[in-house]
Order: structure tokens, then sequence, then C-alpha cells
């Protein structure tokens, strides 16, 4: 039935159609006179309708989306019918405002406010807002006093994300106030405020980016115990990954007792590795979770693989040819930026023939085991017999050296590093080397001497073993294959095939680890801009197959399997995800693949509250798959966050702290951040030594002494010796055996080390060189392009590596050099003047 009807007045029966206007139920409705009509939904406006009075009639402005105007209404019927309007749009407002503080309450004041949450906040909160700003004049003639003041409070802050930050902000120092006890209480020592922040802090994605020593530990346990103290999560809703068992354990130990000394009585949330929550998920959907010896055994996994690759060695004469084309990298010396990396290159790369030579480049490799596998006999770089040397008096001739020399038929060959136009690769001198070239034939001509030249373009063209063969046929030179049996007797006996077999496994674990797909590897590889990439990709899949039939063969998994089935499972829908929130700690040293789990619980949960802590200045573990990137680059990655830094050491001194903190910086891809110490100290506590005893090298001694040293103030501290390689603790071990101790001493790799800490660290190890420090053990090409991408600053890894050394100590770290052959990083600590104390006057000689 229609109420409030408004018609047009006696000049409006000129001016308009209108027959009438009328609210009918919830809709305001315009009929005209040809019978039609125009029908407005009140919800539908967005602002009050404004009554305009005229000289003989009255119009009203609606609010709806065309702002329609009616007009030539009779004035008191439009005056009833306007303020009606209005009284309606009131009622609603008010409810909406309601609505509005209803919901800003549940989640953005009774809980810390999530990213996902601003969208409601936006439709119903923010956007109200905005309309108030517009029309407070009109809005204040309507509604009550206590919306009026709501809504001016909204609007001081227009934009939604100052709103969104003040609102956090209020949140967070409501809960420093109220929950102060608790944050006194919960762990040994009062939290910070920044350790406090990172508790209070619930976004649905959080990272905690923290220093070593900065209480990661404390905030994972404090926010869980926080969680469920407030009644946010029950103990079973909460999920804490921790990196290994080791660091699991001591989760929650210290779960237990921090939840007893807050008088918390609690069982733990559920604290588990990644691999171990895999494991639970495989069996709760009744998958296979029998563990293969190739996985749990490093032994087996080696023999198995060995035996594989000679069974296809044996029986397939094209898997063992390429097994042997693809022995070493292809490595194209023209590619060298500059000198530097030539030099690099012959550094690293010792290359030993078949022949049992040691050549200086690829390519001559390529040719002596080509004579080789010809049954070739040659000799490597004969100083060349010159016949008629005598009497020319010409000294150049005397040091003449050829590439290969064939005894048996007195042949020469001769490889150049030239392309077509004679240029030479950036590490030589193009003319000199065209002279020496030049020289070499004359005197080869002037001798009657057959020789035979090769170059850099043969190989490019991928014609030098063709050319090779096409001239010793020539010159009658028997050429008898090796024979596949041959030739793998060679390989094993020259301990090659264990060498590939362990480069190969590498691979396989990096690609495990990243769960690549056939796509992906042959991808990687194309990267690497190998020759023959596709080679590479076709071998590494056929090895990656014959593992996984394997695998099925034994109706087993590996610890990949425990994370790339599980994942699958959560996808299927076989889980259902029970968990409010998830917090994972080491974050800096996260995989693709368990990135990819957790996403997949994320997903499939609902509203899950993750949160990631780490330390990129940490993360050393990108072999094992660690992805550095996904902590700094989180945002774009992972998704938008709210991030706490945890800047505040406790562990050690701000000498420490300074020295370490510097060092890691020097590389532009880690963050800044500005680390403060709970101790303080005003003299370097970073202490470089030489390893020198009665002026030779001896550092088993020096270590001895430094220990006494410490151990002469300090008797029952604990002390670390730390190192890049396990061989060289060992040594310093067996060395100490029976010397008498009141400390406890530690002998941690530097890898090992990561989470640990002690009174006092000795750092040694620091040579140059393959198993020197930095290490030049560098992957190789093949293994690097498979594993996750890393920033390009020199060292990156090693440098953090060294960063996870230095602050292991709580007092004092000593550094052990070698003066005469120190490690970059050492020169580098001593060239460019870092707060430490050079306790050796031989580095200060030696560092120019
Ligand atoms: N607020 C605090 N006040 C005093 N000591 C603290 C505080 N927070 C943590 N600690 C102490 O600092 C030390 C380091 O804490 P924790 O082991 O949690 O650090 P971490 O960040 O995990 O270190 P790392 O990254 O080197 O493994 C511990 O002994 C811990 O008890």
């Amino acid at each position: 039935m229609a109420q409030y009807i408004a018609t047009p007045s006696w000049l409006g029966r000129f001016f308009t159609r209108i027959k009438r206007v009328s609210i009918e139920q919830s809709m305001l409705v315009i009929d005209f006179r040809d019978n039609t009509k125009l029908q407005f939904r009140l919800s539908e406006f967005s602002n009050f309708s404004v009554l305009r009075n005229r000289l003989f009639s009255a119009e009203i402005n609606l609010s709806d989306r065309n702002n329609t105007c009616i007009s030539f209404l009779n004035k008191g019927q439009a005056d009833v019918l306007s303020k009606t309007l209005n009284h309606y749009f009131a009622n609603s407002l008010e409810q909406k405002i309601n609505k509005a503080k209803t919901q800003l309450k549940q989640y953005a004041l009774d809980e810390f406010l999530r990213d996902s949450s601003i969208e409601i906040l936006n439709k119903t909160v923010f956007s109200l807002s905005k309309n108030y700003a517009h029309n407070q004049i009109l809005w204040q003639q309507h509604l009550s006093p206590v919306s009026i003041k709501f809504l001016s409070i909204l609007s001081r802050t227009p934009k939604v994300t100052d709103a969104v930050a003040q609102l956090r902000h209020k949140y967070e120092q409501k809960q420093l106030t109220l929950r102060d006890n608790f944050y006194n209480n919960v762990e040994s020592n009062p939290l910070t405020i920044e350790q406090r922040l990172a508790v209070i802090r619930d976004n649905d994605k959080n990272l905690v980016l923290a220093a070593a020593g900065t209480g990661k530990t404390s905030v994972m346990v404090a926010k869980s115990l926080d969680l469920i103290d407030r009644d946010i999560a029950t103990p079973d809703q909460i999920l804490v990954l921790a990196y290994n068992k080791a660091a699991a354990e001591e989760l929650k130990e210290r779960f237990i007792k921090r939840a007893g000394q807050a008088n918390l009585s609690m069982t733990p949330p559920v604290i588990l590795t990644f691999h171990a929550l895999g494991l639970t998920l495989l069996r709760n959907a009744k998958k296979s979770t029998e563990l293969s010896v190739l996985a749990s055994d490093a032994l087996q996994l080696k023999s198995w693989f060995t035996a594989w690759l000679s069974e296809q060695m044996q029986a397939n004469s094209a898997f063992l040819k390429s097994f042997v084309d693809l022995l070493y990298e292809p490595v194209d010396i023209f590619s060298f930026k500059n000198s530097a990396e030539d030099e690099h290159y012959v550094r690293i790369n010792e290359y030993k023939s078949f022949a049992g030579y040691k050549v200086k480049s690829y390519q001559e490799l390529l040719i002596s085991n080509w004579l080789h596998l010809n049954s070739v006999e040659h000799e490597y770089k004969p100083a060349y017999k010159i016949k008629q040397r005598v009497g020319t008096g010409d000294k150049r001739l005397n040091k003449q050296y050829s590439s290969f020399y064939l005894p048996k038929y007195n042949i020469y060959l001769d490889h150049y590093d030239i392309d077509r136009q004679s240029n030479t690769p950036s590490g030589i001198n193009k003319e000199h080397y065209n002279e020496h070239i030049a020289l070499k034939r004359e005197l080869y001509k002037k001798d009657n001497t057959i020789f035979l030249e090769t170059f850099h373009f043969n190989w490019l063209d991928g014609k030098l073993e063709q050319r090779l063969g096409k001239f010793l046929k020539q010159h009658n030179v028997a050429l008898t294959p090796l024979g596949d049996d041959k030739t793998f007797a060679l390989l094993t006996n020259s301990g090659q095939l264990q060498q590939e077999a362990e480069k190969y496994l590498k691979c396989l674990q990096a690609i495990r680890v990243e769960q690549l797909t056939n796509t992906q590897i042959k991808q990687r590889i194309k990267q690497s801009g190998f020759k023959n990439h596709q080679r590479y990709a076709a071998m590494l899949i056929t090895i990656h197959d014959a593992y996984t039939n394997e695998l099925s063969r034994q109706n087993a998994i590996d610890f990949d399997d425990m994370i790339i089935h599980a994942t699958q499972v959560v996808k299927k829908g076989e889980f259902s995800v029970p968990w409010s929130h998830i917090l994972v700690d080491e974050f800096q040293d996260i995989s693709g693949a368990r990135m990819a789990f957790l996403n997949t619980l994320i997903n499939k949960g609902t509203g899950i509250r993750f949160t990631a802590v780490g330390d990129d200045w940490q993360a050393i573990y990108r072999f094992s798959g660690g992805n550095l990137a996904l902590t700094t680059r989180f945002e774009e990655l992972v998704g938008s966050h709210s991030l706490t830094v945890l800047q505040k050491t406790f562990r050690y001194n701000n000498s420490i702290s300074d020295v370490a903190g510097r060092f890691v910086m020097q590389n532009p891809e880690q963050y800044k951040k500005y680390i403060t110490t709970h101790v303080q100290v005003s003299t370097p506590q970073v202490i470089l030594l030489d390893d020198q005893y009665k002026g030779a090298k001896s550092l088993e001694v020096k270590v001895q002494q430094i220990i006494r040293t410490i151990q002469k103030n300090d008797a029952t501290a604990s002390i670390a010796v730390l190192s890049r390689y396990r061989f060289m603790l060992n040594r310093v071990e067996e060395h100490l055996k029976n010397k008498k101790q009141t400390n406890t001493l530690h002998f941690w790799t530097l890898h090992g080390a990561k989470g640990l800490e002690a009174d006092y660290g000795i750092i040694i190890g620091f040579e140059q060189g393959k198993l020197g420090f930095p290490s030049n053990n560098q992957n190789n090409v093949l293994l690097e392009s498979l594993l996750p991408v890393q920033d390009s600053f020199t060292h990156s890894e090693e440098r953090r590596l060294l960063y996870v050394g230095i602050t292991r100590a709580k007092h004092k770290t000593y550094l052990i050099a070698d003066p005469h052959a120190c490690s970059v990083f050492i020169k580098e600590l001593v060239n460019d003047d870092y707060p430490i104390e050079v306790a050796s006057t031989l580095f200060n000689l030696s560092s120019g």
C-alpha cells in the first residue's frame, strides 16, 4: 500500500510528466502520466535527500547513482515525503554505523587488524567515513550525536593505509599495556619492545627478521604461549615448524619450562620438523611412509647409484659415450670477461686426462682424451726437438713446446686459443700469441715437421675431433677405438666413476629438494649457457627417473617425498588442516618445496596466520635448497605482511656485533639492520692471530695456547673451535686429546654451529684455495644452475658463514690465520680497518 504520496503542484501539471511519488514498502515509486514508473530501493541511497523549495513548488534531490531530481512537487507533500525518506535513510545509516562499530571492534580492536580484514572494513567502515567526510553537515542534521562522534573520529584519517596503520598501532599499544605483566614473565628475562611487538602482531602473514642472538627462539615460545593464554588459539591449533630435530626438541623443552615458570598449565603446541609433519600427514592419509635406505644411509645411496651407473655403462654403449662426453663441463674461455676470471679458471680447474697428463685447458683435455680413446700414444707439452737450431742463433727458438707429440709417428699437434680472426681470449695478449704461432709454423716448416693445428673455433663448431681424425688418418696414424670394456675399466680405475657419481648425486639432491620437473631441469641447465646443455639435461632426467623408479620398486620414500607427497595429500583434501597459526623458524633457509607445502596448508586451512622467523644474514644452506630470496623478497614471493625487526642482541657485545654486522652488510643485498647489544665493551673483542709457532705454521699449538689463556681467566667458560671443514677440527681435537682441560670444548663446523653459542669462539681455517675459507671449491656450473638463484655478490654465502661463526661467542672471538697465505676475508678485515685487534705484526707486513 502506498504511503506518503506527493503529487505535482499546479505548476507541475504543465512542466512534469509525473503523476505521483510515493513510498511503497521499502521502495520509492515515481508514477508517470503515461502509466510508466521508476522505482528506487530505499536502501540504495547513499545519502540524505535534499528538499528545495521553489516559488510555487518544491523539488527533492535524491542520492541515487544518477542524483535524480524530482521537481514541481506540491510543497507540503514534498516536505513530508523528504522527511520520511530521510528518516528511512537515517535508520539504515544508524544500522550501518552500528555494524561498522561491531566490525571495527571485531577485526581491528579485539585482534590485530589483518590484511584480509581490510577488505571487509573497506566495505563497512572506511567507505562510511569517506561518505561522511563529503556530507558532514547533512549527516550531522540527521544522525545521532554518538554516531556523528564515531564518524568524525574515523574521518580524521581519510587514507585507508593510514587508518590501518593507526588501528594497528592502537591495538599494539593496548596489548603492550594489558599484557605487560605477561611479557615481563613469559621468558627468563622481560621481553624487549621489539620482541613484544613480534608476539602481538598477528597478521595473515608476519615476518620476524632478526640478527644472531636477538631472541628468535624466545619470540617463538612467547608467541605460542601468548596465543594460548589469550584464548586466541588452543595448543593443538598452533603448529611450530623447526629446522631440524634438535631445534624442535629445544623449542619443546623451552616451551614446557617457560609455561611452568609463567604459571601456565598448558600442553605445548604442535612442534615438529617439516619432515615429521610430512610423515604425520602421510600416515594420517594411510600413505606409504617406509623410508628408503637410500635416504637414511648416504653410503647405500652412493653404492646403489654407482652400481646403476656401472650397469648402464656396461649395457649401453650410447650411455657410456654420453657419460664420457659429459665428464667435464664445457668451458669457453672466450666467455671470460677479464683476465681475473681466466686466472680463476686455471686455478680451480685441474684437468687430468685419461693418459694421466695434467693438461692446462678444457680443450687440451678433449684432445688428449680423444687420442687415448683411439689408442694413440701421445706426449703432452714436449719440448720441440729442433733440427735446425744449431747455428741459427735465434734464442726465441730455444723454448718451443707443442701441445702434443705422437712419438710413434713423429707428428706434432698444436691447439691454439684463437678465433677465426686470430683474436685471443681476454687473458692472452693477441700480438704475442700470434707471433708465437707464426714462429712455430716457421720452425716446423724449416724442419719439414708434420704438424697439425687445431683452434678454439674448431671446438666451437663441434669439429675438433673430426679435424683430428681426418688429419691423423691422412698420415696413417692407426686409430683403434679403446672399446667399451676398456673405457669402462679406465673410468673405474681412475676414480672418475666415483667422482662423477658424487657430482650427479649432488645434482639429484638439488632436483629433489626443489621438486624440479623435467621441463624445469631443461630450462635451468639451458640457462647455464652450456654448449651441450640438452645432453646434460637428458642425463639428469634419466638419473632422476632411475632414482624414483628405485624408490617405487622399494615401495619406499625419501625425505623429499615426505614433503612432496604430503603437499599432494593436503592439495587433494585428504587432510583437513586444523591449525589457526603456523610459526616457522629459520625461514631464511627454507626451500621452494617447503614453501609450496606451507602455501598449500595455508590455502587449504581457514584463516591461518603465518609467522616466519628468520635472519637473512644467517642463510647458509643453499646447497640443500635454501632459497634466501623467499626472505629478502618476502613481499613479492610470499605476500603482504607485517614486518618486525629484532635488533637488540643478548649474546655478544658491541665489539663482536660491529665487526660481524659491518662484514655481512658489505653485501648490499642483505637487509640493513642497526644492531644494539645488551653488553657494551670499550676494547675490540675480535682478535686476529697468526698460526705460527717458533717460526713455523702450527695451528694446533696456537689453538692450545688460546685455550690456555682463556682458562687462566675463566676456568669454566665454554669454548667453541669453529672451522669451515670438519677435517681441520679433527686435527685440533686430536692434538688436544690428552691435554688437561677445565673448560668445556666444542668442535663445530660453521654450518653445524647454527643456533649454538659458547663463551668464547676460535675460528680456524682461513686458508686460500679449494679447502680454504672462503671456499674456492665452487659448485660446478651444472649443480649451480640447479640450485636456487643467489645474489651476485662474491662469496656471499661464505660471508654469511663467517658472520654466523663470529657471532657464536658471548665474550670474545679469536680468528687464527696464516699470515703468509691468508684468505681474502682476513685481508679485508685487516686492510679495511675493521675494529679488530690484530695481535700479530705479520699481518701488517703481509696485508698489502
Ligand atoms: N629479552 C631478553 N632479555 C635478556 N635476554 C634475552 C632476551 N631474549 C633472549 N634473550 C637471551 O638471548 C640469548 C639468545 O636467544 P635465542 O637463542 O632465542 O637467540 P636466537 O635469535 O635464536 O639466536 P641465533 O640466531 O644466534 O640462533 C638466549 O640466551 C636468550 O635467553
